[in-house]
């Protein structure tokens, strides 16, 4: 039979993402600052994949140069293998700010403006999807309000809205939840979560709380303190809010703390890219 000849050079499809040896510097006129040093991660379809580290060690810097908005000094960002040179429609980034939606459009119009834009769908089309998008978040009754009448968790709905509305390839989220209270932001990560599981997203999340990348991630790259350099990388799929708490949660905690905040001699090395522990 033919089959005979068929041999697996590859048990996994190609990363839809692939940050290669990425270095990532700001010029200001007296210096150069260097945010991330040659950091290299693979990201998959339906990866919930989380960035953790210390403040300032560039991880809101990697999302901005996936989202296209910072170029790489050094290294490459793929995604589906062509290389990503500026903003596009296929990565959407929600950030933490509650100030990202223009206050002069209704909840609907928000959600509409880039799908009429970026897409150039008819009003009619722009409409229809925008309203399903914001169902999905549980917002539709709040279309014709505007963002100033709305608590911090609403808006940050919209957002989330917003972006589904535009069916990224990969969702870009910097610290979604960090302004909410623990109430809200307990929420909207389980919300975030069964979004996941229906709309089948990836996801590119940065946190600085270990509680939350192990909530939200189904892996977790750690990075160094600044300038950011990976530490390890970890399969944290078998966490979720139902296990916060829990004596098997509390170690994973503590062993991530560990690993990035202990003596460099302490460090696990980080796993072979092939990303072997999934
Ligand atoms: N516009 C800028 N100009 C110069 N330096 C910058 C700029 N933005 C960030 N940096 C520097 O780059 C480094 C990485 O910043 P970045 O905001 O990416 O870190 P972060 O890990 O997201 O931090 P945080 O968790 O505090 O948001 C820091 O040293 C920061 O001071």
């Amino acid at each position: 039979m033919a089959t005979h000849n068929l041999r697996v050079v590859s048990d996994r499809a190609a990363p839809l993402l692939q940050v290669d040896g990425v270095s990532l510097e700001y010029r200001t006129p007296e210096r150069i600052v260097r945010a991330t040093h040659r950091v290299s991660f693979d990201v998959h379809a339906g990866d919930r994949f989380v960035l953790l580290g210390p403040s300032g060690c560039g991880k809101s810097t990697l999302l901005k140069a996936v989202a296209g908005f910072v170029a790489p000094s050094e290294g490459e960002i793929r995604l589906e293998g062509r290389r990503v040179q500026q903003p596009g429609p296929d990565r959407i980034v929600v950030f933490q700010e509650f100030d990202q939606l223009p206050p002069w459009k209704t909840v609907l119009q928000n959600v509409m403006f880039p799908l009429r834009h970026a897409h150039g769908l008819s009003r009619a089309a722009a409409g229809e999807l925008a309203l399903d998008s914001l169902r999905k978040v549980g917002l539709a009754e709040f279309a014709g309000a505007y963002p100033h009448t709305l608590s911090g968790g609403m808006k940050q709905r919209v957002a989330i809205a917003r972006a589904l509305a535009m069916r990224p390839k990969v969702l870009l989220m910097d610290e979604p939840f960090a302004a909410l209270d623990a109430l809200t932001r307990r929420r909207m990560q389980e919300e975030l979560l069964a979004l996941c599981a229906d709309a089948a997203l990836t996801l590119l999340f940065v946190t600085h709380s270990i509680e939350e990348a192990l909530v939200v991630g189904s892996r977790i790259l750690l990075l160094s303190p600044h300038p950011g350099r990976v530490r390890a990388e970890l399969d944290s799929h078998q966490f979720s809010l139902a296990s916060q708490g829990s004596a098997e949660f509390q170690a994973a905690a503590q062993r991530i703390h560990g690993l990035l905040f202990d003596t460099p001699a302490t460090v696990a090395q980080p796993p072979a890219r092939t990303a072997a522990a999934r």
